[in-house]
């Protein structure tokens, strides 16, 4: 099965690039920022985590119902990048856990693709993890426009400051295989992105016929996990 990376800066339209692909191409899309929310969870590790570490900084750190007032935890970590470091630290290797759980289930489901709709793909090094990468790409002001237009409870210093926690265009540039520039209307990005599945189809058949059952499910057990360990590894060098 084809593991395709697909990322982005924030609001640079990769939950539109993901729509289209699972409504039109009817590829599963595996979520990181969704998931995100899930590990976060009352009840979950990492919400305990969370809480006894940010408890005494932030005030108003849990809503009435006990969830995680995200706008506040937002609030706090884009303007204390040592502790956006440890919010990721402690999220990070649950989202990456469940990601790959995700993964092996399309696999078993019988997908030939799926496609990982993760922010961060460079930042955490899950592309080593993608057969393909792709990154989605909005001139920087555009961008800055569409997260402040989808979120108007965020100041301008806010949305910059999120914005420059990420990794540049450049980067994305430098180290993706495919990129979709999303600086106009929706009708030619549906272009640009129905044009890129046809592009990778050589990609998704080699994959799909490498890894024929019985001796499929077997192959794809030992990619996780030695992809997986490449990926550790790297971990533990940083
Ligand atoms: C800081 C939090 C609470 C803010 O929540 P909020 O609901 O306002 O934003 P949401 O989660 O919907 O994220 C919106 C966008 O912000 C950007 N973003 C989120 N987390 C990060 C991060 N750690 N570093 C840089 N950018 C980030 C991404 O572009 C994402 O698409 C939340 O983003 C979070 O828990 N982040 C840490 C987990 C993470 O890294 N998630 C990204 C996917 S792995
Ligand atoms: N080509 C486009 N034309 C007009 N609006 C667009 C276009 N692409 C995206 N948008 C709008 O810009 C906003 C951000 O897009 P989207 O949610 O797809 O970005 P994203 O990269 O998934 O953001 P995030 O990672 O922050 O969730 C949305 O409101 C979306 O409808």
């Amino acid at each position: 099965m084809l593991v395709v990376g697909l990322t982005g800066g924030i609001a640079s339209g990769k939950s539109t690039v993901s729509r289209r692909l699972e409504e039109h191409h009817h590829i599963p899309i595996i979520d990181a920022d969704k998931i995100a929310r899930e590990v976060v969870e009352p009840g979950q590790a990492a919400y305990t985590k969370i809480v006894n570490y940010f408890q005494s900084k932030i005030p108003n750190l849990l809503l009435d119902d006990n969830h995680l007032n995200r706008a506040a935890l937002g609030k706090w970590v884009f303007s204390n990048s040592e502790d956006l470091q440890v919010l990721n630290q402690i999220t990070h290797p649950a989202v990456r856990y469940t990601i790959f759980k995700r993964v092996l289930f399309c696999y078993l489901r019988g997908y030939s693709m799926c496609v990982l709709d993760v922010p961060l793909l460079f930042e955490a090094g899950l592309d080593l993890f993608c057969g393909v990468t792709i990154a989605v790409l909005s001139e920087p002001s555009l961008q800055l426009e569409r997260l402040l237009a989808r979120n108007p409870q965020m100041s301008n210093g806010e949305a910059k400051s999120r914005i420059n926690s990420q990794t540049t265009n450049e980067e994305r540039i430098e180290k993706a295989d495919f990129v979709l520039t999303n600086n106009g209307g929706l009708p030619f990005l549906y272009r640009e992105i129905d044009e890129l599945v046809r592009r990778i189809q050589p990609t998704v058949l080699r994959t799909v016929l490498e890894y024929i059952p019985p001796f499929g499910a077997i192959s794809a057990a030992a990619i996780v996990l030695s992809r997986y360990e490449a990926f550790a590894q790297t971990q533990k060098m940083k």
